[in-house]
């Protein structure tokens, strides 16, 4: 990845005033119950909203909360979990939804699971064509071969061939294997794709594969909310980025000036950047702190080069795209 290459051009579905997001986050955190009293804040405050025909990716190193944001928007936190906050999408409030309408009318039907490890998400048993079938039947309802009419279109739409359909999920390449979820993301024509981590394994030409691939169901008015650490992922795909950082987001930015100019504005943002070969290659010093203590002020204080007694002992509000007091600042370009 450089600065120039794959940054997508601003070709992009604007908001509309006229109605809501597809998908409105605010609000939103996340706390484990641990025993002896302790608690784990793995998602604090968070807020965003996606466009249909938009991709905002969600960046962070490991631990961070991105998956454990994900597993919230779609019901599936363990019973240890307490959220707070709002998320919302085609008026169905995700975080407080029982089990039954999260079955029947989330997943799947409002958004759609494009999964991290597509080998341990298809059954090894049944062939994709077998499993789209069976997905198809379970959300659309569709019966015999208008069952299996609708899998092949979302194989179709998922760059899945057709002639690959009767093929068992262990006979497939990485690429194929990635297709075929993809498909079954796709079979119930949800709105709303949730991808976590679907670059992860992957060799950097199928990295990028999978990038365009879901850049297509985007440019087909799909949202994608794109969860990865892989910064050359989402600067392939996304026209947003939104980077979390000990379970808070702490700026949100267009993917054209967050990787190219002027560049981010929180020095945790910078320092990602600036960690990745293509760039500067400079780790950032020192370790993220654990979520069950965390500081008083700035979470990332302790290792930002720009710190001072304040970030020490006050916590930054979310303003103008990013949390931070000592910003970089937005009129540079
Ligand atoms: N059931 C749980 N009980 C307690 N803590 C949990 C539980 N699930 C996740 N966590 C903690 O929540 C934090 C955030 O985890 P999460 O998996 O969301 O991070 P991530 O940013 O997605 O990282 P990765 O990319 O490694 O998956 C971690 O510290 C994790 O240990």
């Amino acid at each position: 990845m450089t600065e120039s290459s794959a940054t997508r051009p601003s070709t992009r579905a604007r908001p509309s005033a006229d109605r809501p997001p597809l998908l409105e986050v605010k609000g939103l955190s996340v706390r484990f119950r641990m025993p002896g009293g302790r608690h784990i804040a793995a998602v604090s405050d968070a807020g965003f909203t996606l466009e249909a025909g938009q991709c905002l990716a969600l960046v962070g190193e490991s631990g961070c909360g991105k998956s454990v944001l994900a597993s919230a928007l779609l019901g599936l936190l363990p019973a240890n979990a307490q959220t707070a906050g709002t998320a919302r999408t085609a008026g169905t409030e995700l975080l407080t939804a029982d089990e039954a309408v999260l079955a029947r009318t989330v997943r799947g039907r409002l958004v759609g699971l494009v999964p991290q490890s597509p080998a341990a998400h298809l059954t090894p048993v049944r062939t994709v064509g077998a499993q789209l079938a069976e997905t198809a039947r379970a959300l659309t309802g569709l019966r015999g071969e208008a069952a299996v009419r609708h899998a092949a279109g979302a194989a179709e739409r998922a760059a899945f061939p057709a002639g690959h359909l009767d093929r068992y999920p262990h006979e497939l390449s990485g690429g194929l294997a990635q297709r075929a979820a993809t498909a079954l993301a796709l079979v119930g024509d949800a709105p709303l794709l949730l991808a976590d981590e679907p670059t992860t394994g992957l060799d950097r030409d199928l990295v990028e594969h999978t990038a365009d691939e879901l850049r297509r169901q985007v440019d087909r008015g799909r949202g994608l909310l794109l969860i990865t650490h892989d910064l050359a992922a989402a600067q392939r795909t996304a026209d947003r980025v939104a980077v979390m950082y000990a379970g808070r987001i702490v700026e949100i930015a267009e993917a054209d000036r967050f990787f190219g100019e002027p560049g981010p504005r929180h020095p945790y943002a910078r320092g990602l950047l600036n960690a990745l070969p293509e760039r500067a290659f400079t780790p950032i010093p020192g370790l993220p702190p654990e979520l069950g203590d965390l500081p008083a002020g700035c979470a990332f204080a302790p290792r930002c080069p720009r710190s001072d007694g304040r970030c020490a002992s006050q916590r930054p509000a979310f303003a103008a795209g990013t949390a931070c007091h000592h910003p970089e600042e937005a009129d540079r370009d």
